[in-house]
């Protein structure tokens, strides 16, 4: 299996090496040349088994031999014994035919840590077969940025930089980044938003002479290895709940579409999902595409869900190539057209293709403190407002026919203000992160400007040409 750019213009590269890229140097993203197929026979196989043993399955099927069994094995058995529920990612229901699938018992509380503390692991593995070193870099509006450092901590092969909005994210988001005693972590403050740091994580991609000079990899869901990790919770939600003789649909509180677009991949491999929904907060740029077929971005509004403030969707590219039938010219001239004035509009067929998969909703902050009040009354279940997000938009979206699972994506006490102040309930931190506001705090101020950045980087990286 080779992987090939949504933009058609980079070399298609094995697991490994776009594993490293990151980013495809013609600025595209990407993804299996073709997608993996499970018949129901082999979704039936998954029945009864661990978390572990599916993440084996379903990630194998993408690693295709470049990575020894046993290797990849022993990896995700180390991923996810830093996982505090035994079931890695529990499913808890919340009404008749409505689940919640619980993906932050990791060590940052937040879905991310299930596919970082794995992209940590499968690079340190690669680095250390050709004895190579790199820089890693992200962007994040929260929760990337504590799960990519806490997985890469201490690391030997890499040093990793994390470009966050300054005072853009939660105190909790805030101090897992900032705390970190390692002499790999570098956290940087930028003065602007979500947009801006990824704005210029991905010019960093896209400055050959820079890359190349710091050895440059990324942790963001442009990288591929992220997504192939965040596709088994879908296997391991819907088999417990029947398929591959139910169909199940998913709910997912989105941002930079890597989440909902490995879901999207579940059903590409076979997986009989239903409804895919994308749940979107105020900043409802994917909802409103999926309505006008124009996508325009608008001024980030700082909401209650934050790491959801994002007007440019990643993701959303892979997507594009998809629906445009895998042709990289029409995904060209759309993310040209993004470039040039913030907008572009999706032709017809397209826009036909991408509504027969995924149907959209929207949640007003005053609707997200309302159901994080309702569901706490009526199930005694709390709720993040990212998740409480995706909870509103799954109930105005489920069918009987098909149970509904909303993805539980941050725990509560990452955001406890507006937690609080929905539903009056404090949610403290657990055990081992009590003391994190007590922590001393270590980071950099930076400008929105790439050359202040990537000065920064080649100073303090290791990994030099
Ligand atoms: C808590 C939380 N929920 C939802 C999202 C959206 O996920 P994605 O960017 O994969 O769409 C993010 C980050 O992006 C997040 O941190
Ligand atoms: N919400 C994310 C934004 C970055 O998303 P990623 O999945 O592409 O890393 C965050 O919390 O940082």
């Amino acid at each position: 299996m080779d992987y090939i750019s949504t933009r058609g213009d980079a070399p298609a590269l094995g697991f490994r090496d776009a594993l490293l890229a990151g980013l495809a140097r013609d600025g595209g993203l990407y993804l299996p040349r073709e997608w993996p197929v499970f018949t129901k026979k082999d979704i039936r196989g998954l029945r009864g088994k661990s978390y572990q043993e599916v993440a084996f399955a379903v990630m194998t099927r993408f690693v295709d031999g470049e990575i020894p069994d046993a290797a990849l094995k022993a990896m995700i058995d180390e991923a996810y014994a830093t996982f505090r529920h035994p079931a890695v990612v529990p499913l808890v229901q919340v009404g008749p035919n409505d689940f919640v699938l619980e993906l932050f018992h990791g060590t940052t509380l937040a879905f991310k840590d299930v596919a970082m503390q794995m992209l940590a692991r499968l690079m340190d593995y690669v680095l250390a077969e050709r004895g190579e070193r790199a820089t890693i870099v992200g962007a994040t509006s929260g929760d990337t940025g504590g799960a990519a450092i806490d997985a890469f901590a201490g690391r030997e092969r890499t040093d990793i930089f994390i470009l966050f909005p300054h005072g853009k994210v939660s105190p909790v988001q805030q101090r897992q980044m900032t705390t970190s005693t390692h002499k790999n972590v570098h956290a940087l403050a930028v003065k602007g938003n979500f947009d801006d740091c990824q704005d210029l994580v991905k010019a960093m991609f896209n400055d050959v002479a820079f890359r190349e000079s710091v050895k440059l990899s990324g942790v963001n869901s442009i990288n591929w290895g992220r997504i192939m990790a965040q596709v088994v919770y879908y296997f391991t939600a819907a088999v417990s709940l029947g398929s591959p003789d139910r169909k199940i649909s998913f709910t997912v509180p989105t941002g930079n579409f890597g989440d909902i677009f490995a879901g999207y991949v579940a059903k590409r491999m076979g997986l009989p999902i239903d409804r895919l929904v994308i749940a979107t907060n105020d900043n409802d740029i994917l909802a409103r595409t999926l309505k006008t077929g124009r996508y325009e971005m608008k001024p980030v509004i700082a909401t209650t869900s934050p790491s959801m403030d994002i007007q440019i969707s990643s993701n959303f590219e892979r997507l594009l190539f998809e629906a445009y039938g895998r042709e990289p010219a029409a995904v060209r001239s759309a993310m040209s057209g993004l470039r040039q004035s913030g907008a572009f509009e999706i032709q017809p067929e397209a826009l036909k293709a991408i509504r027969r998969e995924f149907r959209a909703g929207r949640a007003t902050q005053k609707q997200v403190a309302q159901t994080i009040r309702a569901t706490l009354a009526e199930t005694g279940y709390l709720l993040d407002p990212h998740t409480a997000t995706g909870v509103f938009v799954a109930a105005k979206n489920a069918r009987t026919a098909s149970p509904m699972v909303t993805l539980a994506t941050a725990h509560p006490a990452k955001f406890p203000a507006s937690v609080e102040s929905a539903c009056g309930i404090h949610p403290s931190l657990p055990s081992w992160l009590a003391d994190l506001m007590n922590r001393e705090e270590r980071y950099d101020l930076l400008e929105p400007e790439l050359k202040a950045v990537e000065t920064f980087i080649h100073q303090h990286a290791r990994a030099k040409a």
